[in-house]
């Protein structure tokens, strides 16, 4: 079992980097976090190997977000950590449902979505054929008053599907604005009328994650404005290397003797592993660290025996561990996100890999 829990554990540090991310931007350009939870979607269902991978995968989302597509995952956090139900989506087009109509006929296809779905969110895929077009023309123009009937609590959710993520979007929003109008949020960023949103889930990474939000902030708008949608990049583009996950055995005992025991290649010395008795503990620079050789102290040790000789011996709920995941404060600070800074950057994989909180 330990050696599969590499998947689940980079999962769900990848998606809480795109937590991070997201909550900066979000405080920076709104002055709050409302709405995080919802921010980043799991679109991965259909890009992963298998059902396990899904609720693996899925349910690691579900310690950071509470927005999935990915049903397996709410069964497993369901089934294993006591939450009923532990994230939620909404109505949402796909191409085929708008490209069945033909290609004539999008404006026909959008507007049975309103009726459809006449109150609460709805997201609607629009880039069938030309998303700009069909912003200015169909959203902007034919369907204009149906979607300024909708409220705050019935989001149309407009979603561009293709192209340069953070060019796409900047000219969707303007073109938004245009046939709709914006006001000025209490930070002094722009943002489109509450019954409308954008929401971008192709090529999105933790890269893309952070240059839309730049370009959206450099242009005035709040990260109030869009949703994202990650597949692969969450849930299935990573691999046991991405977060240097391995388990080695660092401690024997031979007729009741103990040896530290460990690796250390002369061809590759990052290979080398930790020895002796290990223990976890935070340090006073806030940094979680091992401490090798057993000469940690035990009223320090951070770490727990949950699994041993086949016996469960700690059993947690989805609630505990999100309580345990959640953001501190130093993890909104710009410093670690800033992707123009190689030395931020190296900071920031070394903050990620070491397991930071
Ligand atoms: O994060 P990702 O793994 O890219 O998943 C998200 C993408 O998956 C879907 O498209 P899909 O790839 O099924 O079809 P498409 O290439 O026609 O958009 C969806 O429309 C997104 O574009």
């Amino acid at each position: 079992m330990l050696v599969q829990m590499w998947y689940p554990i980079t999962v769900a540090t990848i998606s809480r980097e795109f937590k991070k991310i997201l909550a900066k931007h979000l405080k920076a350009t709104s002055g709050s976090l409302e709405g995080l939870d919802f921010k980043l979607h799991d679109f991965g269902y259909r890009g992963v190997s298998s059902q396990e991978s899904a609720a693996l995968g899925g349910a690691a989302h579900l310690v950071n977000f509470c927005s999935t597509d990915t049903v397996a995952g709410l069964l497993m956090a369901q089934r294993y950590y006591s939450c009923p139900m532990a994230g939620f989506s909404i109505p949402a087009a796909e191409h085929s449902t708008i490209i069945s109509w033909g290609r004539s006929r999008e404006k026909e296809a959008f507007e049975s979505l309103l009726d459809q779905f006449p109150s609460g969110p709805v997201s609607v895929v629009s880039d069938s054929y030309d998303i700009f077009k069909a912003c200015k023309h169909i959203w902007g123009d034919k369907l204009k008053e149906r979607v300024m009937e909708r409220s705050e609590d019935s989001t149309l959710v407009i979603r561009p599907d293709s192209g340069d993520p953070a060019e796409t979007i900047i000219e969707v929003i303007k073109i938004l604005e245009d046939c709709f109008g914006s006001s000025m949020n209490s930070m002094g960023y722009k943002l489109l009328p509450s019954y409308l949103r954008i929401i971008q889930g192709d090529g999105i990474d933790l890269h893309s994650v952070e240059e839309i939000l730049m370009k959206l902030s450099d242009e005035g708008w709040s990260a109030e404005n869009v949703f994202f949608g990650a597949g692969s990049a969450l849930l299935q583009k990573l691999n046991r290397d991405t977060l240097h996950c391995a388990f080695k055995c660092s401690y024997v005992e031979t007729n009741g003797k103990g040896m530290d025991v460990y690796k250390q290649p002369v061809t590759d010395p990052s290979k080398g592993s930790k020895r002796g008795r290990l223990s976890l503990r935070r340090n006073s620079d806030g940094f979680i660290e091992t401490v090798e050789r057993g000469v940690g102290k035990p009223e320090e040790d951070m770490l727990v025996t949950v699994f041993e000789n086949g016996s469960i011996l700690q059993e947690y709920t989805l609630e505990e561990i999100r309580k345990n995941a959640r953001l501190w404060e130093e993890d909104l600070s710009p410093s670690q996100h800033n992707q123009d800074s190689p030395k931020a950057e190296e900071l920031h994989q070394k903050h990620i890999m070491n397991g930071m909180h």
